[in-house]
């Protein structure tokens, strides 16, 4: 079932339309990322969602209640969403312990001193329920600042770039341990980022922003290996453009000979078109007649960053072979994959 649903929502600021009729959906347990460069509305979108921002058509449904739409707008706090922001917002004259339970004021001293015990244990935090914000490392008080969120059981949490203060050293780890977290408790989240690298490790599923619209979503690898269009490819990671004709419904002419693709390809024969190659589709080797010439190399330990000339073209290719030197000419080949055409 899905715990919350956008349906072609649109905001703006004064009359600038900053979300242009979105839809997205996150099921139970599910995490999300909204992944898009700087100022393409994934904030925005996230503070429509906890209620800290107005739409102004289109509907948010939590849980199968309807939070905003035209004529409905329920307030942030009976949402039922927790919010991590990037600064972590603690209370810095509060404890540990008063700062994860400032949500839980209603219930019963047992009770709270029952959840504050169980949070410190999910985040790891147990003994310093006494400290202040300002006696925390970094990593630590954001694991406060998710005790907190998640101390209130929100249906789901909204995590505003939570990563971008963690030292780059522990960033990874913090990141998967804290996905453990919420997939231990199943709780549905739906986190912002500018990074494609926190997307890949933190999320199930990437919304890829672009002015105010979601232009493809999905897991990772589907957006990786089967990008809708170049700013998606372009976005997930290095490509190289080649230019291509169909020559057969699984085979293509290019610069650097026929390629085969995995999957049939839709394009009628003779299609013109460009063929998206990754760096690490592409295989060198060492061949006094090859087609190409490499105009750099850099040594990165277990690969090799080379750029190697075919015609007019400069390709990026990344190898296991560390012992090819500029100006060799090299054969390439491309490894069997599903061509993608654009
Ligand atoms: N309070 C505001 N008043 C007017 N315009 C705003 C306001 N907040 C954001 N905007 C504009 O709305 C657009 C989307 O902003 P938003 O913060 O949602 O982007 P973002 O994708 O989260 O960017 P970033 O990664 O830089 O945080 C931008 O053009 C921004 O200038």
């Amino acid at each position: 079932m899905a715990t919350l649903q956008v349906q072609r929502v649109v905001s703006d600021y004064q009359g600038q339309v900053v979300l242009k009729g979105l839809d997205l959906t996150v099921e139970k347990g599910e995490i999300v990322a909204l992944l898009g460069p700087s100022g393409c509305g994934k904030t925005t979108l996230l503070r429509a969602i906890a209620g800290l921002q107005a739409i102004s058509s289109g509907k948010i449904i939590i849980n199968n209640k309807v939070v905003a739409s035209d004529d409905s707008f329920t307030p942030s706090e009976q949402r039922g969403v927790g919010m991590i922001f990037q600064d972590y917002a603690l209370f810095p004259h509060l404890t540990v312990a008063e700062n994860i339970l400032f949500g839980l004021q209603t219930r019963d001293k047992a009770a709270r001193q029952a959840r504050l015990e169980e949070m410190l244990t999910l985040v790891k935090l147990e003994g310093l329920a006494q400290r202040y914000p300002h006696e925390l490392s970094g990593g630590q008080q954001q694991r406060v600042s998710i005790a907190r969120a998640l101390a209130y059981e929100p249906e789901v949490l909204l995590l505003d770039e939570p990563f971008s203060n963690i030292d780059a050293k522990v960033r990874r780890e913090m990141m998967l341990e804290i996905r453990q977290i919420l997939k231990k408790h199943h709780v549905s989240a739906v986190f912002v980022t500018h990074s494609k690298d926190e997307a890949f490790v933190f999320a199930d599923k990437l919304a890829l922003f672009n002015h105010g619209e979601i232009v493809q979503c999905g897991d990772a690898e589907g957006l990786y290996l089967a990008p809708s269009d170049k700013y998606v490819a372009d976005f997930l990671g290095t490509g190289n453009y080649l230019k291509a004709e169909v020559i057969s419904d699984h085979s293509i002419a290019t610069a650097i000979g026929k390629i085969e693709s995995e999957s049939l390809l839709s394009q009628p024969i003779s299609t013109q078109a460009e063929v998206l190659l990754r760096p690490q589709h592409l295989l060198l080797q060492a061949d006094a007649n090859g087609v190409g010439e490499v105009i750099e190399r850099r040594f990165l330990g277990n690969i090799c960053q080379y750029q190697v000339k075919v015609a007019e073209n400069i390709l990026d290719i990344h190898s296991p072979q560390l012992d090819l030197i500029v100006g060799q000419r090299v054969a390439i080949a491309c490894q069997s994959h599903s061509l993608v055409l654009f």
